[in-house]
């Protein structure tokens, strides 16, 4: 085969194993490499420093030491982007901090059409939840969520709280947002930079002023499909996926966009429910850093275009001066695996 020079580009990613498992797929390794691409692991076991070159850096990592490490990376390495700086990663960590982005969307909200977020509370002592709900008028049923939001098991447990008696099983410091009816089916927009994904998933079913009256007091996530059998749950669940309208793709557009723009990110995405009480408002209830893209299908162009989008706007950005310039090597002859 004839020489051929291509530029090539080398992405260095530091993920915990489970996500190297389920995002870096020899799919999205494959069809990156014939774009140009190479998906570089960086060994967590050693100095980031001594790693490289890289022309981007992405990460799924957090705390005092990886954040030492990356600081000392960027210092040396001023052109390399790192996406996404961990200060802006860190407003996902906190459930009350991640959701108040939304209420600062210069967004103008159009009739037929609205957003925001349920009503929630963070409440620090079991004395003064009755009190915090009466307050901010919250209204049962109401959805207990833990305060962090960092991937740990602690962090995604939930629980379903139908009445006052049912606080009483909630340990604090935790947030309490209103549960909102909304047909069954949550819409998760996915972002990766300019690149935006809407699906639609099962979610928690409405829970009607019945079940509220007959219901027990608290619930604990997992528990919520023992509310009805999970024969007649799943084949339900299906339909009601089918049937549910998405929402206007030019409206989930604007919200990523403004989202983007506020957070400062490029990887993230976000639940919405619609409130079936009103139509058409749609609530913002979860954003989430780097989130499970290999559930999309076509994830592999997705990123793949996020990752050229990136490095091509670096080298324009560096066109004065590249210090790391893009490498030129002979096509396909890699066979790392990474
Ligand atoms: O593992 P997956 O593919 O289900 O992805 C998880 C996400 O699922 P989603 O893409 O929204 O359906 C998941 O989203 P939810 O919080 O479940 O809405 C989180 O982003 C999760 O990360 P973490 O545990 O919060 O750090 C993500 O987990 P990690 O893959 O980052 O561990
Ligand atoms: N305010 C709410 N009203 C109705 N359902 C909700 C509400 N908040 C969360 N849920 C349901 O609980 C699920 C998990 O909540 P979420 O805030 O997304 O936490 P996680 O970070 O663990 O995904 C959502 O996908 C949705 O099904
Ligand atoms: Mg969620
Ligand atoms: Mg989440």
């Amino acid at each position: 085969m004839a020489e051929e020079n291509v530029i090539r580009y080398r992405i260095g990613y530091a993920l915990e194993q489970k996500k190297v498992q389920t995002f870096i797929q020899s799919s999205l390794i494959i069809h990156a490499r014939n774009r140009g691409i190479d998906l570089i692991p960086i060994d967590l076991g050693k100095p980031l420093i001594d790693q490289g070159p890289f022309h981007c850096i992405i990460h799924k990592l957090s705390g005092p030491k990886w954040r030492k490490q990356l600081q000392e990376f960027s210092s040396r390495n001023p052109d390399v982007i790192v996406v996404d700086p961990l200060d802006y990663v860190e407003r996902l960590h906190n459930r009350i901090s991640m959701l108040q982005v939304v209420n600062e969307l210069k967004i103008c909200q159009k009739s037929e059409i609205s957003f925001g977020i349920p009503k929630q509370i963070f409440v620090e002592n079991p004395a003064s939840f009755y009190d915090c709900i009466e307050t901010e008028g919250l209204k049962f049923p109401v959805i207990a969520k833990a305060l962090v939001a960092n991937g740990s098991v602690n962090s995604h447990q939930m629980f379903l709280v139908f009445n006052k008696e049912g606080l009483e099983g909630l340990k604090p410091p935790i947030i309490l947002q209103e549960f909102v009816n909304h047909g069954g089916v949550i819409f998760k927009v996915y972002v990766a930079g300019e690149h935006v994904k809407c699906v639609k998933r099962k979610s928690l079913p409405d829970i009607s002023e019945e079940t509220l009256d007959t219901s027990q007091n608290l619930l604990s996530f997992s528990q919520i499909s023992n509310l009805t059998s999970q024969d007649q749950i799943d084949e339900s669940v299906d339909r009601l996926i089918e049937e549910a309208e998405m929402p206007p793709m030019s409206f989930v557009t604007e919200i990523a966009n403004g989202l983007k723009q506020v957070l400062k990110l490029n990887l993230f995405n976000f639940d919405v429910i619609r409130d079936s009480s009103v139509g058409n408002r749609y609530l913002v209830i979860d954003i989430n850093y780097f989130p499970g893209y290999s559930k999309l299908p076509s994830y592999e162009t997705i990123l793949t275009d996020f990752f050229l989008d990136i490095v091509q706007q670096k080298k324009q950005r560096t066109s004065s001066g590249d210090h790391l310039p893009p490498y030129k090597v002979k096509p396909c002859c890699s066979d790392d695996k990474t």
